[in-house]
């Protein structure tokens, strides 16, 4: 995934081995530390080892900022493209995103109790308004989505009594030393706002910063132009709509971002999962007659250069062989991981004398911070997991065409109207 994101913005970390009593211990001591979303997933206690990696809620690449108070905003921003692939089936994929369209039946599970008003496309469109309509969004309603730090305590985000309105006057008693370091601000409903605006400055410049040229950029990238560049769900569309105001299309990332290297892995998924399913079928049933034939196929890894060196062939030319489906597989799994990746902001204020070029730097009208910008939650969805999202596409979609659609749309809802007599007339024509 460095190869894709960069050195700068990837922390590999390293395996470590640790002793099974030390990990059995430390699971039966977190176990009620752990929020409740987090449950479903097990430690592994059985293999002794573990990933290595830095505290990146207090990352500072910076020596001076080692005893600054650090904050640091985790973003997991999921599917920033509207599919472009002519395989999809419903065509309500080309107009309604991912995310949009699945808080409809995240809320019907339980899953969340409100829907939220961010939308990927907003955060992904490098439109400045359209970016900061998505923070206030991911602020309003953080779900999984939002996480805000403070010296590596969590201050914000991922509660998990989900009744708990998000409380702005709470984060900004904690961030005010950030922003308005002499005070200057006296407390109350503006100097919460302010906070919060600067908030959303700060976190903007961060994620439009390019910090970092490597290697992916060589790579033929995907056209990000492919496909639309709103989602029609989008609540700052619909505001905009409403407003009379034209559409903001997207301003382009800059190249060397770490949202622009996030979409650009994210469309390696090209044809989307209804024409990529096919092709994972074709490796099956391959690997069912030829199952010695797994680990050639680098199936479970090695994810070494000879991997990556497979993912660059971006043909949807289908030559009807296990070798293009394998690719297209592959490229695939690379796109759900960065689909379901996390970004770091890692935040502390400065002084003018300690600010240099080599040092990113975003200025707020009382305050000055440096930063680091940094990807987690890189290890690759497992190939195992392609039925999964298959399966789960088609549960999104037609939830949203029976339960959404229908009611927006007079005239579908006719055709879904629950318990409802109706007759089906046939004419001959
Ligand atoms: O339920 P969470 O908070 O553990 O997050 C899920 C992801 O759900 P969400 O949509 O709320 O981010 C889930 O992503 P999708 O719902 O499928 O978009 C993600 O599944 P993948 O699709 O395989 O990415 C799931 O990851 P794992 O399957 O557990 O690896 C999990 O995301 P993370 O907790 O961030 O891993
Ligand atoms: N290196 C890290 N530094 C700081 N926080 C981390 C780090 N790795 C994980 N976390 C925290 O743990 C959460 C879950 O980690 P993640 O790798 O996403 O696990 P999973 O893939 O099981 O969801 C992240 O959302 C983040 O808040």
């Amino acid at each position: 995934m460095k190869q894709f994101f960069g050195e700068n913005y990837v922390h590999h970390g390293e395996i470590i081995q640790l002793p099974l009593d030390f990990v059995r211990q430390l699971c039966l001591k977190i176990q009620p530390e752990r929020p409740e979303c987090r449950c479903d997933k097990d430690m592994d206690t059985l293999s002794g080892y573990a990933m290595c990696l830095p505290n990146l809620t207090r990352l500072q690449t910076f020596r001076f900022a080692e005893h600054r108070p650090i904050l640091c905003i985790e973003i997991k921003p999921k599917c920033g493209f509207i599919p472009f692939s002519s395989h999809v089936s419903q065509e309500i994929k080309h107009k309604v995103c991912r995310y949009c369209m699945h808080q409809h039946l995240k809320v019907a599970n339980g899953k969340w109790k409100r829907p939220s008003k961010y939308c990927p496309l907003d955060l992904f469109s490098g439109n400045k308004q359209r970016m900061h309509f998505a923070l206030k969004s991911l602020l309003q309603e953080a779900q999984n989505n939002l996480k805000i730090f403070k010296n590596g305590e969590l201050i914000y985000g991922c509660k998990d009594d989900q009744d708990c309105v998000s409380d702005w006057n709470e984060l900004a008693r904690h961030l005010k030393p950030f922003f308005f370091p002499c005070n200057g601000l006296v407390s109350g409903p503006h100097c919460t706002r302010t906070i919060v605006k600067e908030l959303i400055h700060v976190i903007t410049t961060a994620l439009l910063s390019s910090t970092d040229t490597c290697r992916a950029g060589d790579m033929k990238t995907v056209p990000i132009s492919q496909g639309r560049s709103y989602c029609e769900a989008s609540a700052f569309n619909k505001e905009l709509v409403r407003n009379g105001k034209h559409k903001l299309e997207s301003s382009g990332l800059p190249r060397g971002c770490l949202l622009y290297k996030t979409l650009q892995a994210q469309m390696l998924d090209m044809l989307d999962i209804e024409g990529l399913y096919p092709l994972y079928s074709r490796v099956e049933q391959y690997l069912e007659e030829f199952p010695e034939e797994r680990s050639t196929l680098q199936i479970d890894g090695p994810y070494n250069e000879a991997f990556y060196e497979k993912l660059l062939d971006l043909s949807l030319e289908d030559d009807g062989t296990v070798a293009f489906a394998l690719t297209k597989v592959q490229q695939y799994r690379i796109a759900m991981t960065a689909k379901d990746c996390s970004i770091m902001i890692a935040l502390s204020t400065c002084l003018q004398d300690e600010c240099s070029e080599q040092r990113p730097v975003v200025l707020t009208s009382k305050s000055r911070f440096t930063f680091s910008v940094s990807v987690l939650d890189l290890d690759l969805k497992p190939y195992e997991s392609i039925p999964h999202q298959y399966k789960l596409d088609g549960e999104i979609v037609n939830y949203y065409l029976k339960n959404v659609q229908a009611k927006d749309d007079p005239v579908m809802s006719n055709l879904f109207k629950e318990n409802e007599d109706c007759t089906l007339v046939l004419h001959k024509v």
